[in-house]
């Protein structure tokens, strides 16, 4: 019987879902065309969320999926998806960001010279029997030569900037994270700003992502900067261009004219200013990533990753996660564990309300990415205070900001006696209690409570008792569990080395009563009795 389920509610290519279903693990139902209504009926129901554009995953239907883990975007942009809700719910959000770039890149391309040689409007009045006027009214304009503006320059820019190149224009490109070797190498110059890449430029393609800091980043101001007769092509986002300011240039000669894929409302309504235009326009309905090949890349590519996340815990292009493949997963799999045990061991030993965990390592293990690790002992101690499934590792950051709890992260070169030592530590106020394990071949062991030295296996059920270090207390222990029936399956003791305190871990082969419980804590000399189950 399959574990998850997983709603494909925007068309993906049927390979897409092949692969999905192939999975035993996985069931797979598609649902299209969902009214938002029905989606948060039935949403409740599934562990997996497949998506292209169409869905809109609101904070409404992120509450109403109380099942649900991941979802995973077939194509680029996740701006159709709450990426606050979704990490406030714990769920992971994956995109597909590589399947859709070439044919992306080369719609956008398309849409340049249809604008340019006023392709559409003269399609159109070739159909309406009006050939030889069209033919006097349709004067284009060359690219050869002319200066082409990229914003955005990732990958549907970069490949745009090739085939431009190939045409002979001379490629400027603003990109905050283009760095003047990258742009050597890919021949184009670097602009500073976006206004340094506009300014004298006869084309202008968008290829950013659509974020509060790119919203109208082509405005009034940017446009009057490009040179008389420029063209402006946008296959991004809608919001990337203010429509009014485009109309307004267009209409006053400066600008003329656009090649438009996306718009700032989509569907945009009959009467869009920019539909009055009929010289070097061309507007396609969000078609960037329609074709056959770049449909069954994303479908393929977001049903691999969701099937992998479910399967073997692989996070492939993640957005609100770190990624994880699932070799590295399997190789960090025993500091995983060994985390959670640390952070689950942490939530019985320190206070309500503590502010911040500090989690350290110490040898080879500082050497690595540990990001994920301390993720999951912060996911533990919080997992300890709330009921089961409302914390994991994509809202642990979040919900510990939530309550003022600060995770720091340090790797300390010192050695220790072990080659790899992990410590966590819950600090309130001035109080610190502390924790530390290490990895023995494969098998994690809690080395460290507080300064007690101890060798314990992370699979079980313990008892910990702290007492005054004196004569016979283990003795008292071990007869109040033979008296409560309970059974003594492995057992260590640690000192402090002023021998003041004691701390005993046992194991156990079945729950310990309360009323042992009360009696040990009641006992004179013992200190703390604390039990876990790993
Ligand atoms: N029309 C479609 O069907 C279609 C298809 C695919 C992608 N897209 C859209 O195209 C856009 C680009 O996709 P991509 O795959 O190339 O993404 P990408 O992440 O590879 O590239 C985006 C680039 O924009 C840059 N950037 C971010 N903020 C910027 C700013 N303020 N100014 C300039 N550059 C900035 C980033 O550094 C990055 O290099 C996305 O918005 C995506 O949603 C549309
Ligand atoms: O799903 C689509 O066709 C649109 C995809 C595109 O907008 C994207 O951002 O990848």
């Amino acid at each position: 019987m399959a574990t998850y389920r997983v709603l494909v509610s925007d068309p993906i290519s049927e390979k897409g879902v092949e692969a999905l279903a192939a999975a035993p693990e996985i069931s797979v139902d598609v649902k299209t065309g969902l009214k938002p209504e029905e989606l948060l009926k039935i949403i409740g129901d599934y562990h997996g969320l497949v998506v292209r554009s169409e869905t809109k995953v609101t904070a409404e239907v992120l509450a109403a999926a109380t099942n649900l883990k991941a979802i995973g975007r077939a194509g680029v942009g996740v701006d159709n998806i709450d990426r606050k809700a979704s990490t406030d719910h714990g769920v992971i959000v994956m995109n597909t960001p590589t399947g859709n770039t070439i044919s992306t890149a080369e719609h956008a391309f398309t849409l340049m010279l249809s604008a340019a040689r006023n392709v559409a409007p003269a399609h159109a009045e070739v159909l309406k029997g009006n050939f030889k006027a069209a033919r006097k009214a349709y004067q284009g304009i060359e690219l050869n030569t002319k200066r082409l503006a990229i914003l955005g320059m990732g990958r549907i820019g970069t490949e745009f900037a090739k085939r431009a190149q190939a045409f002979n224009m001379t490629v400027v490109a603003y990109d905050p994270f283009l760095t003047q070797a990258r742009a050597d190498e890919l021949k184009v110059e670097l602009a500073k700003t976006p206004d340094e890449a506009l300014k004298g430029a006869d084309v202008v393609t968008l290829h950013v992502p659509l974020t509060p800091d790119t919203n109208h980043i082509l405005n009034t101001e940017r446009l009057a900067l490009m040179n008389k007769g420029a063209l402006v092509v946008n296959c991004a986002r809608g919001g990337l261009i203010d429509e009014v300011a485009l109309k307004a240039a267009i209409d006053s000669g400066h600008i003329a004219g656009c090649a438009l894929d996306v718009f700032e409302v989509e569907p945009p309504p009959n009467d869009h200013p920019l539909f009055e235009l009929n010289k070097h326009v061309v507007l396609t309905p969000h078609l960037g990533a329609s074709t056959n090949e770049a449909q069954e890349n994303v479908g393929i590519q977001v049903a691999e990753q969701l099937r992998d996340f479910f399967v073997t815990g692989e996070i492939k292009n993640a957005i609100n996660m770190p990624s994880l493949d699932a070799a590295t997963r399997a190789a960090i799999g025993p500091y995983l564990d060994l985390a959670g045990a640390l952070g689950k061991l942490l939530a019985k030993l320190g206070p309500e309300n503590p502010d911040s965990l500090r989690v350290s390592y110490h040898g080879e293990l500082a050497k690595k990415d540990t990001g994920l690790v301390s993720r999951t002992a912060l996911t533990a101690l919080l997992e300890a205070s709330r009921p089961d499934g409302q914390v994991n590792i994509v809202n642990a950051p979040a919900i510990a900001t939530q309550l003022g709890l600060d995770l720091t992260e340090s790797t300390i070169n010192a050695k220790t006696e072990f080659s790899e030592l992990v410590v966590a530590e819950l600090r309130k106020g001035e109080d610190r209690y502390r924790v530390a394990g290490t990895i023995i071949g494969r098998s994690p062991r809690i080395v460290e409570i507080d300064r007690l030295y101890v060798d314990c296996a992370i699979k079980g059920r313990f008892l910990f008792v702290e007492n005054d270090d004196r004569p016979g207390m283990v003795g008292v222990v071990g007869t109040a569990l033979g008296d409560a029936s309970v059974n003594i399956a492995n057992m260590d003791l640690a000192r402090t080395a002023d021998r003041t305190r004691a701390l005993t871990v046992i194991e156990v082969d079945s729950e310990p009563p309360t009323s042992l419980l009360e009696k040990l804590r009641s006992t004179p000399g013992i200190l703390r009795v604390l039990t876990l189950d790993l």
